[in-house]
């Protein structure tokens, strides 16, 4: 990837006496999870994870409890202290950063949203939100007419003398996110932000995010593990089993070409027509099909393609990067809603 945003490399997180032996250690580093706790005490929570985040991108850490997720996000900003490995930030490694630059780092570059809010329970919503600005030294004026801007931006204008707990989790958590984007970061880390909100609350503040999203643009990196919200949220999923790192692609990528039984287990529930793009059913052009039928791009997620092929008394031609690689129809997307397509 040219120009990420954040990288990763040979990353380690070993809890445990003499963790730091481990990741050197080819013998030991090479145990399973049950077999370097029994040698040597030593939960290994990250092994050896390798990836980027692009500038921009939404990219989600998922896995099961326990597998590892909040131990690495926690790791990027050395909120948990990495055993071992590199980890870039505009191409210098958090890792070698002395106590002031990791402080900048914290407060101007990577901010993050926590499960279970954080929020200071004496301070108002404003001052929740302004928080970050004051201890930057912001002058009083101007981090309130800031604050006030993006508390406008996460839907609570009106509420900005009201204290956390006069506040529903769900607004509570727009607090926290309001107070993540007051410092302008370049990125934000959520570690489970929604997962104490009840599902209607949490729908409304997924929808907050893509929407945040798509006005300010920012990288994200957004632990779950809760696999729709991965596929709703994420750019690319990295899906994470012990501390390693089994798969790492688009939902699409995960959905249609599953890595291992472990993936395909995974994903085996999931709508496949919502989330499968065109590439997976399309079929050789026929000799039939007229050259002016309707056309659609190959990224097209299979269940928006749907009217088109409806609408259409022919096949419906796939483009890939200006250039027509085969065709698609009725079948080949009623194939999709029943599980009966054939692998690509
Ligand atoms: N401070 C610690 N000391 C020892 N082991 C720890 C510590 N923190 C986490 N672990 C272990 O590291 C592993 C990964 O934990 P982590 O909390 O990162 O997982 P997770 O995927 O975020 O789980 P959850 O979804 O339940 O939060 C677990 O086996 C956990 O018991």
């Amino acid at each position: 990837m040219s120009n990420p945003d954040i990288s990763v490399r040979n990353l380690w997180k070993v809890f445990g006496p003499g963790g730091e032996k481990i990741p050197k250690d080819a013998s030991l580093s090479a145990l399973s999870a049950a077999e370097l706790l029994a040698r040597t005490g030593c939960n290994a929570a990250v092994r050896d994870m390798n990836f980027d985040v692009g500038k921009g991108e939404v990219f989600v850490v998922m896995g099961l409890s326990g597998s590892g997720k909040s131990t690495l996000i926690r790791c990027l900003t050395r909120l948990i202290e990495p055993t071992s490995g590199r980890v870039l930030v505009d191409g210098k490694d958090v890792l070698e950063a002395g106590t002031g630059e990791l402080r900048e780092l914290r407060r101007r570059k990577m901010s993050m949203v926590f499960q279970h809010f954080g929020l200071l329970p004496h301070r108002t919503v404003l001052d929740n939100v302004s928080y970050g600005l004051q201890i930057r030294g912001a002058g009083k004026a101007q981090r309130y007419a800031k604050s006030r801007e993006i508390i406008e931006l996460v839907g609570l204008k009106g509420y900005e003398q009201h204290f956390p707990d006069q506040l529903s989790g769900g607004m509570q958590q727009r607090v926290g996110l309001g107070r993540a984007l007051a410092g302008d970061p370049d990125t934000i880390l959520f570690d489970e932000p929604f997962s104490a909100l009840d599902p209607l609350i949490r729908r409304d503040m997924q929808a907050e995010v893509i929407r945040l999203h798509k006005e300010m643009g920012k990288t994200m990196v957004f632990v779950t593990h809760d696999l729709s919200e991965a596929l709703k949220l994420g750019d690319r999923i990295l899906i994470m089993r012990n501390g390693e790192m089994v798969q790492c692609g688009t939902g699409d990528d995960l959905v249609g070409s599953p890595a291992d039984q472990y993936i395909a287990d995974f994903v085996s529930e999931v709508p496949r027509a919502d989330v499968l793009t065109l590439k997976w059913i399309t079929g050789p052009v026929a000799f039939g099909t007229p050259a002016d039928a309707p056309v659609l791009a190959a990224g097209t997620v299979i269940r928006d393609a749907i009217p088109a092929v409806m609408n259409s008394s022919c096949p419906v031609l796939v483009e890939d990067a200006g250039r027509i690689t085969g065709q698609i129809d009725r079948d080949s997307i009623l194939s999709v809603i029943l599980g009966t397509e054939a692998a690509a």
